[in-house]
């Protein structure tokens, strides 16, 4: 491995736990301007204030928004965009290599939609940008769903094992992917993939230890990180969840210690208004 890859992989993991807790805020392509991402600059500010390990953003949010948090959080730039509304197959490339380093970003961050005819795209531009950041030391993540047309049941152990482990085969540093519904069958998903796996989160309904408990289970069968965005930032509470996340991810602890460290950090930041 260069070691500017190492370098810049070093930023991302937690230095006690090797695991990265990510925070995403790319969602307005994706699902159109959510409650809660208006105001982006505080949305930062308050996920940012949690500690997570990175935060994942797209380019015009990086050069306007971030500057301030550099050297607090790792940065990592997102240079593709699909929509849930107007091409649910496709990710487009919007972003390469070179900005991702122009940018000062620690890990360059493309999606991809596999199960269908549409991967044919997916994989040429995935494997196009693999080969870019190698070359550039630069890691690589991916957000690896097999949501495609031809894709029956996309949380299924199979079909996510298959995504994971299509990202693993082009060179992904690590692999964001969706839960399937128990630590059991997520288990398969970890073994059969060599890089480091991660969980997507999902819509604010379900309640935060619904989340909390998820992710213990993950972790727990070789969870290597998370990148999760709607349930965090759209909280009451964005910094005290990330905090919770932490305690689970980095220092082992259980749901129902997350959840106290959750309500002491509510009720500081209650202290302090
Ligand atoms: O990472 C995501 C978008 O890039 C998904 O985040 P959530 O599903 O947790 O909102």
């Amino acid at each position: 491995m260069f070691v500017g890859k190492q370098i810049r992989l070093s930023r991302l993991l937690n230095t006690k736990s090797g695991r990265m807790l990510g925070i995403t805020v790319d969602h307005p392509i994706t699902r159109g301007v959510l409650p809660g991402i208006e105001d982006i600059a505080r949305v930062l500010d308050e996920v940012v204030a949690g500690g997570p390990e990175a935060v994942t953003m797209h380019k015009g949010i990086a050069e306007k928004v971030f500057p301030p948090h550099a050297g607090k959080v790792s940065m990592i730039f997102k240079a593709s965009a699909y929509s849930t509304q107007f091409h649910p197959y496709e990710e487009a490339i919007v972003a390469d290599v070179d900005e991702a380093v122009r940018f000062g970003a620690d890990a360059i961050s493309v999606g991809m939609i596999v199960g269908g005819p549409e991967q044919t795209t997916q994989l040429t531009n995935l494997g196009r940008i693999s080969r870019e950041a190698a070359l550039a030391g630069m890691p690589l993540v991916a957000h690896i769903y097999p949501k495609g047309s031809r894709m029956d049941d996309p949380n299924s152990a199979d079909a996510v094992a298959y995504a994971a482990r299509a990202g693993a085969e082009l060179g992904v540093d690590l692999i964001k992917t969706l839960w399937t519904g128990s630590g059991e069958s997520f288990r398969k998903v970890v073994e059969a993939c060599p890089s480091r796996v991660a969980l997507a989160g999902g819509e604010m309904g379900e309640n935060l230890e619904d989340y909390l408990n998820m992710t213990r289970e993950a972790l727990d069968v070789g969870l290597a990180g998370v990148t999760y965005g709607r349930f965090v930032w759209q909280h009451d509470h964005p910094a005290a969840v990330i905090r919770a996340i932490a305690a689970l991810m980095h220092d082992e602890a259980s749901v129902a210690e997350a959840l106290e460290i959750y309500e002491e950090q509510v009720a500081r930041g209650q202290e302090a208004r």
